[in-house]
């Protein structure tokens, strides 16, 4: 999948790079009880994954994952039958030197359904440095972020939670017409 949003990049040779990359992958299981009180409480604040991408399954049929379209916008991202859910993190949002937006997500409660989501986290090796892609910097293009690993960035979001991203930040945003769809968060 990574292979193929390199591809979508422009990036050809990216067997390399994904061998550079590497795959390290965390499972995490969600529990979200039903909510007296759905209207005042969030079943997990807005957020972007600090992962290259994750995959996650949920259970219901409601739907009560939502993701950031706009100020203060929020798509439901209703579970299909057999379909998993693809969100891009801070890590590919480095890699692709911002032209991938982190997708900023959120859950919602109910007050009836206990639903469940089964999250596949997926970073890199504990040596490997993200930075921004060479073929995605240039001239114009300077790189927006500094290298990090993963264990490094982690901590880095324990700390200043959603202020991650600007807190390893090297240059301001490219302009609109260089990034695929513009920062939501
Ligand atoms: O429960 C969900 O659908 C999303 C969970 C999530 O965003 C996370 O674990 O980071
Ligand atoms: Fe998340």
């Amino acid at each position: 999948m990574l292979g193929l949003v390199m591809r979508y990049l422009g990036i050809e040779d990216e067997n390399d790079w994904l061998h550079y990359i590497g795959e390290k992958g965390a499972l995490q299981l969600n529990s979200y009880p039903p909510c007296p009180d759905p209207d005042r409480a969030l079943g997990l604040g807005a957020h972007g994954d600090s992962t290259l991408l994750t995959v996650l399954h949920q259970t219901g049929e409601k739907g009560a994952l939502q993701c950031k379209i706009g100020e203060d916008q929020w798509a439901l991202v209703t579970p299909k039958p057999g379909s998993l859910v693809v969100n891009v993190g801070d890590l590919l949002h480095i890699i692709s030197n911002g032209r991938l937006p982190t997708a900023v997500h959120r859950v919602i409660v109910d007050a009836d359904h206990h639903r469940y989501s089964f999250v596949n986290l997926w970073g890199t090796p504990p040596d490997v440095k993200v930075m921004p892609h060479p073929k995605l910097v240039g001239p114009g293009k300077p790189p927006l972020y500094r290298a990090v690993t993963w264990m490094e960035y982690l901590g880095i979001k324990t700390k200043v939670l959603n202020e991650a991203l600007d807190s390893i930040r090297v240059h301001e945003n490219l302009g609109d017409d260089e990034s695929i769809q513009n920062h939501n968060n």
